[in-house]
C-alpha cells in the first residue's frame, strides 16, 4: 500500500470528526505489530474499520496462514470469517517485513508479548525490538499506538524516547499514546469492538486526542481519556492486580475450609449479595500470561515496597501444592503411597476452552505428583501439545480404561461435562479433589473433596 502524503495524522490539528472521516476512508495506513491471540482480532477490527491494514509479524508461518484467507488464532467467535474477509477485500495484509510495514503506516499498534523473566522481572526485549522496527520507519505525522501491557511509565521513558533516537524525529513531531488491550481470551472481537470503554493515555494532549478519535470509531462504548500514557498504563496493570489479589483472598479463604468445617463458597457466594464484596472464585491456581505476572511490573522495577501484591502471589502459587496435599492426606487416609498411586488430572490449559498452558496450576500439580513417584496422567480435549507437563497424556475416550487411585480436575473444560463420573476411576470408587467445583459426585462412591467446598 503506498503511503498517503497527506495521511499525516499527528501534529496537523486535526479535528476529531475530520480525523474519523480520514481514518474510515483508509487515508492513515495501519500497521499491527504481532498477528497472536490479541493482535489478530485487533487488526482484523482495525480493517473492519479502515480497511488499510497490514499485519507484521516475525512468524512466517503466522504470515503465511493470514495472507491464505486462514486464521491460526482458534476459539475466537468470529475471528476466521473476519480474517478471510479483510483479506479477500485487501483490507487486510500481513507480513514480515516490520520496517517495510512501518515505513508504510501512518498508525502503528504495538500488540506483541510482554512476558516475564525467570526470575520474575519485566521481559520488554520483544517490544524493545518491535519499537526500533517502528523508529526506522516512524515518520512526522504518525501515531504509535502501545496496546501490550508494559509496567508503568514504559511509554514514556522507554518507548518514546527510543523512537526518537532510532528514527531521528524531534519529540514534537510525532504522537505516541498507550491504549491497553482489555480483552479476554474466547471473546477477543466483542471486547475489542466494545465491551467496555477503551483506555486512552497520550504522552501528550493531541497524541490522546488523535487516538481516541481512532477508537471512537472501533470501540462502541466510546474511550475514557485518562491524564496520561503512565496513568493508563496504571489503569491495566491495576485491574489484573486486583484480580490477583483478590482470587488470593478466595484461595486463603478456602483454605480455612476445614477449620471451619463450612462451605466457604457458599459464604463467598453469599457475602457477595451485598454491592461492596465481591470475593472471586478459589480454585487450584492462577494460570495464564496475564494475571499471574502483572504483580512483577510493579513488584520488580520500583523501589517502593508491594507486600500486598507479593503475599498475593505467595498464596496463589501455593494452590497447587494445597491441591496434592489434599490428595495425599485422602490417600494416606486408606494407607495408599503416592508413589503406588496412579491418578489423572483432568484439565492442563490454564483456563476453560482457551488453549494456553502458560503459568497453568497443572504443571505444579502434575510436578509435584510425579515428584511423589505417582503415575501421573493427563487428559486435555483441547491441548495438541503435552510435552511441557508431566503427565502420560491420554485420549478423553480412553479415561474409562484406567482403575485411577485419584482424579484432580483442575480446568473443568465444557467437554467433560459428559464425562461418566460412574465408570471413572475405581470399582470402588477414588479420590476426586475438585479444583473449581465444577462437579456434583454426590450419589457416586468416589471420595471428594472440593477446594473452598470440603467434602461433598
Ligand atoms: N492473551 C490475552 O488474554 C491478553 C489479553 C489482553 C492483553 N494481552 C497482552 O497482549 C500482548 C500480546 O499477547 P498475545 O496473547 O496476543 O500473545 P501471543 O503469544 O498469542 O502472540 C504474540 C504474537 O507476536 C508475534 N511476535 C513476537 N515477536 C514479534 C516481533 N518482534 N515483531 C512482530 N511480531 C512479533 C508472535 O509471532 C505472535 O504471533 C501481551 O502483552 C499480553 O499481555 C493479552
Ligand atoms: C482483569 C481481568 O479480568 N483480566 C482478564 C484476564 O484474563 P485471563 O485470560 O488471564 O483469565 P482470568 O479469567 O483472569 O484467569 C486467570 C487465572 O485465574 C484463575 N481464576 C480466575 C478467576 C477467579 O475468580 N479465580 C481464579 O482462580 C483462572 O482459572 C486462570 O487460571 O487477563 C487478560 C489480560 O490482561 C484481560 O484482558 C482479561 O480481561
Amino acid at each position: 500500500m503506498s503511503r498517503d502524503v497527506d495521511g499525516r495524522l499527528y501534529g496537523q490539528e486535526l479535528a476529531s470528526d475530520a480525523i474519523r472521516e480520514a481514518f474510515v476512508r483508509g487515508d492513515f495506513p495501519v500497521a499491527v505489530y504481532g498477528l497472536g491471540k490479541m493482535g489478530l482480532p485487533l487488526a482484523g477490527a482495525y480493517a473492519e474499520v479502515s480497511g488499510n491494514v497490514v499485519g507484521a509479524d516475525i512468524d512466517p508461518e503466522v504470515v503465511e496462514t493470514v495472507n491464505d484467507r486462514d486464521c491460526h488464532v482458534k476459539r475466537e467467535p468470529g475471528l476466521d470469517a473476519l480474517v478471510g474477509e479483510m483479506v479477500a477485500k485487501e483490507r487486510l495484509q500481513a507480513t514480515t517485513d516490520t520496517v517495510g510495514a512501518a515505513e508504510d503506516a501512518t498508525v502503528h499498534v504495538v500488540i506483541v508479548p510482554t512476558p516475564i523473566t525467570d526470575e520474575n522481572e519485566p521481559d520488554l526485549s520483544i517490544l524493545d525490538a518491535v519499537v526500533e522496527d517502528i523508529g526506522e520507519g516512524l515518520d512526522a505525522g504518525d501515531l504509535v499506538i502501545i496496546e501490550c501491557t508494559v509496567p508503568p511509565r514504559t511509554t514514556t521513558a522507554r518507548v518514546t524516547p527510543r523512537l526518537a533516537k532510532v528514527s531521528g524525529l524531534d519529540r514534537e513531531e510525532f504522537g505516541v499514546a498507550f491504549c491497553p488491550e482489555r480483552t479476554s481470551s474466547g471473546r477477543a472481537l466483542q471486547d475489542i469492538r466494545g465491551t467496555y470503554p477503551k483506555v486512552i493515555g497520550g504522552v501528550d494532549e493531541e497524541s490522546a486526542q488523535v487516538a481516541a478519535a481512532l477508537y471512537e470509531e472501533i470501540n462502541s462504548e466510546g474511550v475514557i481519556s485518562v491524564s496520561d500514557a503512565t496513568t493508563a498504563e496504571c489503569v491495566k496493570v491495576f485491574e489484573g492486580l486486583y484480580r490477583d489479589v483478590n482470587i488470593a483472598l478466595a484461595n486463603e479463604l478456602a483454605t480455612f475450609t476445614d477449620e471451619f468445617g463450612v462451605d466457604v463458597r457458599e459464604a463467598i457466594e453469599v457475602a457477595n449479595t451485598q454491592p461492596f464484596c465481591d470475593i472471586h472464585d478459589p480454585g487450584p491456581g492462577v494460570g495464564g500470561h496475564c494475571i499471574p505476572f502483572y504483580p512483577y511490573f510493579v513488584i520488580e522495577p520500583f523501589e517502593t515496597d508491594a507486600p500486598v501484591l507479593e503475599t498475593a502471589r505467595e498464596v496463589n502459587d501455593s494452590m497447587p501444592d494445597f491441591t496434592v496435599r489434599k490428595l495425599r492426606e485422602e490417600f494416606d487416609a486408606e494407607g495408599l503411597a503416592m508413589d503406588e498411586a496412579s491418578v489423572l488430572i483432568l484439565g492442563l490449559t490454564y483456563r476453560p476452552g482457551v488453549e494456553e498452558i502458560r503459568a497453568s496450576p497443572s504443571l505444579a500439580i502434575a510436578e509435584e505428583l510425579s515428584a511423589a513417584g505417582a503415575d501421573v496422567y493427563g487428559v486435555d480435549p483441547i491441548l495438541e501439545e503435552f510435552d511441557t507437563f508431566e503427565v502420560a497424556p491420554i485420549e478423553l475416550e480412553s479415561v474409562y480404561e484406567y482403575d485411577f487411585d485419584g482424579m484432580v480436575m483442575v480446568t473443568p473444560h465444557e467437554e467433560f461435562d459428559d464425562l461418566n463420573w460412574e465408570r471413572l476411576g475405581r470399582e470402588v470408587g477414588s479420590v476426586v479433589i475438585d479444583g473449581r467445583a465444577s462437579l456434583d459426585l454426590a450419589d457416586k462412591d468416589h471420595r471428594t473433596y472440593t477446594i473452598g467446598g470440603g467434602y461433598r
